[in-house]
């Protein structure tokens, strides 16, 4: 059995087994999701973290590329109470530390109790306790990983759906799923993916019908330039975002964000539909959450168990939000429409614009 040490933030070191071999350090947080391993692993949205899956056996079904969500696993090390060879041997060869046969129980109780936290990881035949400790030692907390939408944005802008006739979409990449494109791209958008610092006049030369900020890892305060983008376009062009988006469309209309304990990670996350009284069940991957929304903003979704914001509408603009994953990979399938009523608010638009020679 190879050595394997996990040690959390205050300084215990819990033992468990190595699957894959390596050093990791990054912010521990659980996941209650008992399916969608593979997209989970693949989500960008885990950069700079250590993903513990709370269900027991990860792995049941193989792993094929068709279900990632990006070319790379992004969690700097995975923990579980069983993980099977496929996912163990595709761990090991995109050079993620591994570890099972440990108490998840144990793992996520401590996360209920004292929050998201700092971890390190030591996997390997010579690997020690203080090896864990010195990586532990060295990790950041998330707000400090300023850098992290460069980590995972495209360097060059792509676009996808070009032979499309539908809306065209300026999607800001601040390490988007890849299904979110696919949604959009699927009802017949040409999706402009481009990096998450791009310039106002770069996405002006594109001419938008809809401006759509990603999902993305780490502190939403560290993409001002996102940001910047929403507050020059909101007036002008309608405004849609997901997760990270969420959170940067908020800031950028005058309202908080706040990191939360340990945050929604799941795939039965129920959310309240504030106007219709209806309850949907979500995916969700957060750790900060909109505080105040800010007086352009209103809630139009709630988190069932903590009353957190799930959804925001535009009070005076056309702004169209979710905190969870409509997407749905994994996940129920109930909030696919909101790809339906975002490419909408652009029809909505067109209809009202007054044309230019009247
Ligand atoms: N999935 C996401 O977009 C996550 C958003 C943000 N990084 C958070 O943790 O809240």
């Amino acid at each position: 059995m190879t050595a394997a040490y996990v040690a959390l933030e205050g300084g215990h070191v819990i033992e468990g087994r190595g699957r894959a071999p390596g050093t990791a350090r990054g912010e521990l947080v659980f996941t209650t999701a008992y399916t969608g391993y593979e997209e989970s692993l693949t989500d960008p949205s885990y950069e700079e973290q250590i993903l513990t899956f709370s269900y027991p056996l990860i792995g049941n079904y193989g792993v094929r590329e068709e279900r990632f969500e990006d070319d790379r696993v992004h969690p700097r090390a995975v923990l579980a109470r069983e993980l099977t060879d496929d996912v163990a041997d595709w761990l090991e060869s995109e050079g993620v530390p591994a570890i099972d046969h440990l108490d998840t129980r144990e793992v996520v109780t401590d996360i209920r109790d004292g929050g998201a936290m700092k971890c390190g990881i030591a996997v390997g035949e010579d690997a020690t306790k203080e090896d864990a400790l010195n990586e532990l030692e060295a990790c950041k907390g998330m707000s400090e990983h300023t850098e992290i939408g460069a980590q995972v944005s495209v360097d060059e802008p792509v676009v996808r759906g070009a032979d499309n006739d539908g809306e065209t979409v300026a999607l800001v990449d601040c390490g988007a799923k890849g299904s979110i494109v696919d949604s959009l791209v699927a009802r017949d958008a040409t999706v402009h993916v481009l990096p998450h610092d791009t310039s106002v006049e770069d996405v002006e030369a594109i001419d938008p019908d809809i401006l759509f900020v990603s999902n993305g890892p780490g502190d939403p305060a560290n993409y001002e330039q996102a940001v910047s983008l929403v507050e020059a376009f909101v007036e002008e062009t309608p405004v849609a975002g997901i997760c990270l988006g969420q959170q940067i469309v908020a800031r950028a209309l005058g309202g908080t964000t706040e990191k939360m304990a340990f945050g929604h990670r799941g795939v039965n996350q129920p959310v309240l539909d504030l106007e219709s009284d209806r309850v949907v069940m979500t995916t969700q991957n957060h750790g900060y959450t909109v505080d105040e929304p800010g007086e352009h903003l209103e809630v139009s979704q709630i988190n069932v168990n903590d009353d957190t914001p799930e959804g925001l509408d535009g009070v005076e603009y056309d702004v169209l939000t979710r905190q969870y994953h409509p997407e749905a990979n994994p996940g129920p399938e109930d909030t696919l429409d909101f790809f339906d009523d975002v490419l909408a608010m652009a029809g909505d638009r067109s209809q009202r614009a007054v044309p230019a020679d009247d």
